[in-house]
């Protein structure tokens, strides 16, 4: 496991003087929970992608301005001749098909959108928002219950790291567990704030029902039939990152980031941010700074989104950069179909002649698995299931 690459050569101590903080020194830490310091790491597919030539090299990076080369879409709202807003308010209205196709164009030519009207109440988005920082707001020491040597428990907490090998600090710090189905969770999750389970509780049921409405209209965007969206969809799971990026200066290392750039593990992940920028996503090889608005949740295109488009929808490459004045937070929901459902392309998508199959069917627990195999910078962890591979 500590081979995967970013446990060698991992040492120094990194301190936060403005937070006067000091992470942990990965050489003097006891061998059981290195092994856990390292595997969410490799688990994750935040981490499994070495820096691209011209990554994060300072702190703070310039504000990227975004884009204005996007292309227009009929009746999807371009914010600043950027990025796509749109609104889910008539997704089940006579208008649904128009926002179909506004999902299917977001997807196909950005990889991510914006969404607002989403169901999910402002209060619901403003308490999680503060029970989440209330958590990382707390000593070490209580932070650390959720540090388990088990890779494989309902819940994990990581700390910030140093990857020596490749020259960066990554100074986020996360909690991660399943949510779903809650009853199978809940006694999982952190009794301290102790409206934190009824909060989260509340805040994912809400991600989860938007999420559900989200996925079965991408789908249909793709023209798949009622049985392969349902298929695809019955035993689905949701995992959650709540990410906490602490102010952060520069450290001793090159390389300074938030979080490394990365495609996530999902069919879709729904993203909740605060109103500090941080997030970048890759658009025509320029990353691009997101803005973030007032009850506006952020959807990316995942890798499983992009198996089972057959290439059509391609996973977002996004990175979160780091702050030096202030800290910053966002949840992540992922969702991901069961372990043992086959992930591929439906037939009504694939034409031997003109549309053949890119990837070979998997389940997802294939799919997980081969997260832990190391892959060459810029590779997709998709590429081993390639029907063509060339490695
Ligand atoms: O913090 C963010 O904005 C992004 C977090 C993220 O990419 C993740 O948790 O996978
Ligand atoms: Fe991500």
């Amino acid at each position: 496991m500590i081979g995967f690459g970013y446990g060698a050569g991992v040492t120094d101590t990194y301190s936060d003087h403005q937070n006067h903080k000091q992470y942990i020194d990965l050489e003097t830490f006891p061998a059981f929970l290195l092994l856990v310091a390292m595997s969410p790491t490799k688990l994750e597919a935040d981490d499994n992608l070495a820096l691209p030539a011209g990554a994060i090299k300072n702190v703070p990076p310039t504000y990227i301005d975004p884009i204005s080369n996007a292309q227009t879409f009929s009746g999807l709202e371009i914010l600043e001749g950027s990025f796509p807003i749109i609104d889910l308010e008539a997704l089940h209205s006579p208008r649904r098909s128009d926002i179909i196709g506004q999902l299917g164009h977001a997807c196909q030519h950005y990889g991510f959108f914006l969404v607002k009207n989403h169901g999910i109440q402002e209060t619901m988005i403003n308490d999680i928002i503060g029970t989440t920082r209330e958590f990382f707001h707390l000593p070490d020491e209580e932070k650390m219950k959720s540090f388990t040597p088990d890779p494989s428990s309902g819940i994990r907490h990581d700390t910030a790291f140093q990857d020596k090998t490749n020259n960066v600090f990554v100074s986020r710090e996360s909690l991660k567990f399943p949510i779903h189905p809650l009853e199978d969770y809940v006694n999982l999750w952190p009794s301290n704030p102790a409206s934190f389970r009824k909060i989260a509780a509340e805040y994912f049921t809400g991600t989860k029902e938007a999420e559900i409405a989200l996925m079965e209209a991408i789908f249909e965007s793709l023209g798949m039939e009622r049985d392969s969206i349902d298929k695809t969809l019955s035993k689905h799971g949701q995992y959650v990152s709540l990410n906490y990026y602490p102010r952060c200066v520069k450290s001793e290392l090159g390389g300074t980031c938030g979080l490394r750039p990365h495609t996530d593990p999902s069919i879709i992940t729904m993203l909740l941010l605060d109103d500090v920028p941080g997030l970048e996503v890759l658009q025509n090889d320029e990353w691009m700074a997101i803005k973030t608005f007032p009850n506006t949740l952020v959807v990316q295109v995942g890798d499983l989104l992009q198996a089972l488009s057959n290439c059509r929808y391609k996973s977002l490459l996004h990175r979160v950069i780091v702050n030096p004045e202030k800290e910053r937070l966002s949840i992540a929901t992922n969702c991901h179909p069961s372990n043992d459902t086959s992930v591929g392309p439906p037939k009504e998508l694939i034409d031997k002649d003109s549309n053949p199959a890119i990837y070979k069917n998997f389940t997802y627990k294939e799919f997980f698995s081969a997260m832990w195999q190391e892959v060459r910078a810029n590779d997709s962890r998709l590429d081993s299931f390639k029907i063509n591979s060339t490695s």
